[in-house]
């Protein structure tokens, strides 16, 4: 059975400085089985991002479903959920990561992971949630130097190394991945494919948008192209 099954997905937006319509995007259909890695490629503006933010639910669709497989809720269309579901699937069953680091001033690359930890193991496992956040910094290959640094300063690849830290911390059951690679070098940008590789090997039910076509080659289970608002 499917992880996620999205079906005739439709987003607008309503744009009251000029009364007029933008098309996020429309009529879309796709599925994403558990363990696979699904991408979606397509040029700037053609709606790729507005799937993703609908998922996430920080845009909310006028039309369709998007039907996840929550360990929690049983099948529960995002598109439906309450904000009280939807707060506990961010913080435990769903990964949100992009090139941007949203971190709060003044916290260490060590507390960003350590905020991400608490949500999932609870003040009352705070040593076991100290070791998982040292584990996985490590696992993701964060210098120890790094740990007590604001990341203001990091490079962009160590920025997205940290974000997935973060988010893998919680085992997201799907994790969302909106052009991590973006603004990084080659170099970086050969890191990002190793560490999708880890996580694919893993078993992280991902879906990615990527800008760049050479980079999915062959990383991808399936892959989907966006025209336009629209999905082939
Ligand atoms: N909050 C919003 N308000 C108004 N228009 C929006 C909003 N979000 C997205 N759009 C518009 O919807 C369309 C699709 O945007 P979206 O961000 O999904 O594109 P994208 O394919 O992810 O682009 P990029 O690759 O440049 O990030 C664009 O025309 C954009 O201007």
């Amino acid at each position: 059975m499917a992880l996620l099954t999205i079906e005739g997905l439709s987003k607008s937006f309503y744009l009251h400085r000029v009364n007029r319509w933008v098309q996020g995007c429309r009529d879309i259909s796709f599925a994403v089985d558990p363990g696979e890695f699904v991408g979606i490629t397509g040029r700037s503006g053609s709606g790729k991002s507005t799937i993703l933010r609908c998922i996430w639910r920080t845009n909310l669709p006028q039309d369709g479903r998007i039907l996840y497989e929550s360990a929690r809720y049983g099948t529960l269309d995002l598109a439906r959920a309450t904000q009280r579901q939807m707060l506990y699937l961010r913080t435990c069953e769903l990964g949100y990561v992009s090139q941007f680091l949203s971190a709060l001033p003044r916290q260490t690359a060590y507390d960003i992971v350590m905020r991400s930890a608490l949500e999932t193991y609870g003040e009352e496992r705070r040593g076991e949630a100290e070791r998982a956040s040292e584990a996985m910094l490590r696992h993701f290959d964060i210098d120890e130097n790094l740990w007590e640094l604001y990341p203001r300063t990091f490079s962009g690849g160590e920025k997205l190394r940290l974000n997935i830290a973060a988010a893998m911390i919680k085992r997201p059951r799907l994790l969302l991945l909106d052009e991590p690679t973006a603004s990084l070098d080659n170099a970086s940008k050969v890191k990002v494919r190793s560490l999708i590789e880890q996580l694919k090997a893993e078993g992280t039910t991902m879906l990615g948008i990527f800008h760049d076509l050479e980079f999915m080659e062959g990383l991808c289970d399936r892959e989907y192209n966006m025209q336009e608002g629209a999905m082939s």
